[in-house]
């Protein structure tokens, strides 16, 4: 896999928002030649490249006739039919499980036509994958902090399948979810704990694939299959997601063989959006539509989302099936022009500081009662009188008699306790993903305000004097398609900005529900470990109750520094996320200012409109200050194309004069009221782009002033869906 740019695995860990574009990995593999397919044709070169004999162009050509036309194709792996299923594991999936457990996505698809050998590599793959992760997590330092759930689905004639449970109806799949990742509704998604648990899955998940023989393959899968591991770590505050895709794609047909067949037709329209989007991304363009089929929607993560993806195209090597084999080679060379953005993915819990206080402040005082109580004990019995000390035998029928009732008290004070943090723990996730929530509502609204900002939804419309055009008009309308286009655009981005809006909306009220729900369940938890305390023994006499005691004590201690910490790193985690948001809003209105300041600059310039000198003196003062801030080269997200023009330095050129007219607009001199206008305004910079004069900036200049986590000028994700 091609790494492009910068950053080293390792600074994964190091920052939470690290991201690196990286190239999708495609491989070729061969399978073995069938005797019914004629010669071959397919010849592997080396472990990077092979040739494919193709037919001449040129049929007039005699001598080219003879000739066979040979193709060099190099990738980043070819596989040829000797290969065996670990080295394919290998080369192409074992890092991407590694990234797994790591907070990464990662996926696999097969690719080619019917029976050239993808059920055979993915079977390989999925049995070696979970295998390599269930040792992986075994071996690491804390097994028990790891989840894996996995689910497994076919698409079978546009119908969403679910393979663990076949016999439940066609699911749904919607776009929600904060991440854009679109919903299967209602898909079962099982908690494995070993390997062999997830073989037992894998194979009821096989059997309930739909396969049928074809000409090519006695038993060829007619669905798309597709396997997701999701693993889940808790690190301190914060939850790290990992996923695994293993995509198994139905084959490909020649048009026409199954026409007349639904499924054959489903299929071919599917792996046709796949390929328009493959043709797309690869083409580096603006817009993938990948709403043609329920496939593309599925695979957006894995084709241009944040997922390091890894294509096997497979290709038969004999003669019948030139055609899909030159299709699928051309279809694997486009593919490794694709490029994914790889980001970790750490679902922050933190929360506010005041809140882990009072916690850690509730945990004390448990642990100063129960040592209060000790003290007491020591200090009643000491002093007793010295005819009331028990004797030895009186102490050890005593110790006798209590320990056992001691011993249950102690494990169900700390079993209480024990309880008592993982609710407590649970509240904070569910506060801080409450906060989450928050942060995301109001980046949906920042992005509608300034949607319809952009289009002056929120301002009435103003009448430039001596113009035609209002404002309105001007920034509405604009000129030509691009201005439609930005429309378009525009009404997409809000729309679906209310969408996210209320799908944030709907999961903040099932976190409360939630939230409620866990409070009352740790108030009984309380109770019942403040009546467990309360029957502890009135006095405690012995060296070993005593011993028994302080280590609860510790315990809590311990539990409350170990929060502590947790809670300082997640506080500063979560403040510097405020504060980055913050920043992006004050850049985001410094470069508005800039550009509103600019443009009626402009304005005021082309309508013959004089300033007074304060408000020249402003401009001065303005730009001043916008260049002492000083950029290096590394943090430098504003670089406008056209920066405020700059001020004349001699304010003498400026002339405000008293003029009896009163109507300053277009008098070049004289006396008394006016502004003399030559060289009023220092000279201004030549106008960027023809339109209109009061032009909107197009959304592709916002976005160059804009850095890529804009939280201001970005339309929401899913637009990209939207072909232009
Ligand atoms: N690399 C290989 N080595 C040995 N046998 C292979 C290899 N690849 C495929 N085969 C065999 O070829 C036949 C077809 O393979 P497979 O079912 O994997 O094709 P497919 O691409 O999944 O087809 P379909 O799309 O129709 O499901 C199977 O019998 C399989 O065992």
């Amino acid at each position: 896999m091609t790494q492009c740019t910068t950053t080293t695995p390792e600074k994964y860990n190091a920052r939470m928002r690290t991201v690196t574009e990286e190239k999708l990995m495609v491989a070729v593999r061969v399978r073995p030649l069938h005797s019914d397919e004629g010669p071959r044709i397919v010849h592997v070169v080396s472990d990077k490249m092979l040739v494919l004999e193709d037919e001449s162009d040129n049929r007039r050509d005699v001598l080219r006739q003879r000739r066979h036309n040979e193709k060099h194709y190099v990738y980043d792996r070819v596989f040829g039919e000797e290969s065996t299923q670990e080295e394919v594991y290998d080369a192409v999936c074992a890092s991407l499980v590694s990234d797994t457990l790591r907070g990464f996505a990662g996926a696999v698809f097969a690719y080619g036509a019917t029976g050239a050998g993808k059920t055979h590599t993915m079977t390989g793959l999925m049995t070696r994958a979970l295998n390599h992760l269930f040792t992986s997590i075994a071996e690491s330092e804390d097994p028990n902090s790891f989840e894996v759930k996995m689910s497994y689905l076919e698409i079978y004639n546009e119908n969403i399948r679910d393979l663990l449970n076949p016999t439940a109806g066609p699911l749904e799949l919607r776009d929600e979810g904060g991440s854009g990742a679109p919903v299967v509704t209602g898909l079962s998604e099982l908690r494995a704990n070993s390997a062999g648990h997830v073989a037992e899955l894998l194979a009821r998940g096989d059997r309930a694939r739909t396969a049928e023989p074809t000409h090519a393959n006695q038993h060829s899968s007619r669905g798309h299959a597709l396997l997701s591991v999701i693993v889940s770590k808790q690190l301190g505050a914060c939850m790290q997601r990992g996923r695994l895709f293993l995509i198994d794609l139905a084959g490909s047909e020649k048009a026409g063989l199954r026409a007349r067949r639904l499924e054959g037709a489903h299929i071919n329209r599917s792996l046709l959006a796949l390929g328009n989007c493959i043709m797309a991304l690869s083409g580096g363009a603006r817009y993938v539509n990948y709403r043609d089929s329920k496939l593309t929607r599925l695979l957006r993560e894995v084709l241009g989302g944040r997922c390091r993806t890894a294509m096997v195209a497979h290709v038969a090597p004999g003669a019948s099936h030139r055609d899909t084999t030159r299709s699928t080679l051309h279809y694997a060379q486009r593919a490794s022009t694709i490029t994914n953005r790889v980001e970790r993915e750490l679902i922050e819990t933190p929360m506010q500081m005041s809140q882990y206080r009072t916690v850690i402040n509730e945990l004390r005082e448990e642990i100063s009662r129960l040592k209060m109580k000790m003290k007491d004990d020591r200090s009643s019995f000491s002093d007793r009188p010295r005819e009331d000390y028990p004797n030895d035998e009186e102490i050890h029928e005593e110790t006798a008699e209590s320990a056992a009732h001691l011993k249950s008290l102690r494990e169900a004070i700390v079993s209480t306790f024990k309880q008592q943090m993982r609710l407590r723990r649970r509240l904070m996730e569910l506060d801080s993903h409450l906060l989450g929530l928050a942060l995301d509502a109001e980046r949906q609204h920042a992005a509608i305000s300034h949607w319809e900002a952009r289009f002056n939804r929120l301002y009435k419309p103003v009448t430039i004097p001596g113009s035609r055009l209002s404002t309105q008009q001007s920034y509405r309308g604009g000129t030509g398609s691009t201005a439609g286009s930005e429309r378009a655009e525009a009404e997409v981005a809000v729309e679906q900005a209310w969408a996210e809006l209320a799908a944030v909306e709907r999961e903040q009220e099932a976190a409360r529900t939630e939230r409620d729900r866990v409070e009352r369940q740790l108030e009984q938890v309380r109770l019942r470990g403040a009546q467990l305390e309360q029957e502890l023994p009135a006095r405690i006499s012995s060296g070993p109750e005593r011993e028994v005691l302080a280590l609860v004590c510790r315990v809590h201690e311990l539990e409350a520094d170990k929060l502590a910490l947790q809670g300082e790193r997640a506080a500063r985690a979560h403040e510097l996320r405020r504060r980055d948001l913050a920043l992006q809003r004050r850049d985001a209105q410094r470069r508005l200012s800039d550009e509103i300041i600019t443009r009626q600059r402009r304005a005021l310039q082309e309508l013959g409109i004089g300033i007074p000198p304060e408000l020249a003196q402003l401009y001065e003062l303005y730009q001043q200050e916008i260049h002492a801030s000083t950029y290096t080269e590394s943090n430098d997200i504003y670089t406008p194309p056209y920066r405020l023009p700059p001020i004349s330095t001699s304010m003498s050129e400026l002339t405000w004069s008293e003029s009896s007219s009163g109507s300053g607009r277009g008098s070049s001199s004289g006396s008394g009221g006016t502004l003399a206008l030559d060289h009023r305004l220092p000279r201004l910079p030549p106008t960027p782009r023809p339109r209109t004069r009061y032009s909107q900036p197009s959304a592709v200049t916002l976005k160059r002033y804009a850095s890529d986590d804009s939280i201001v000028t970005a339309a929401p994700r899913a637009r990209d869906e939207s072909a232009p």
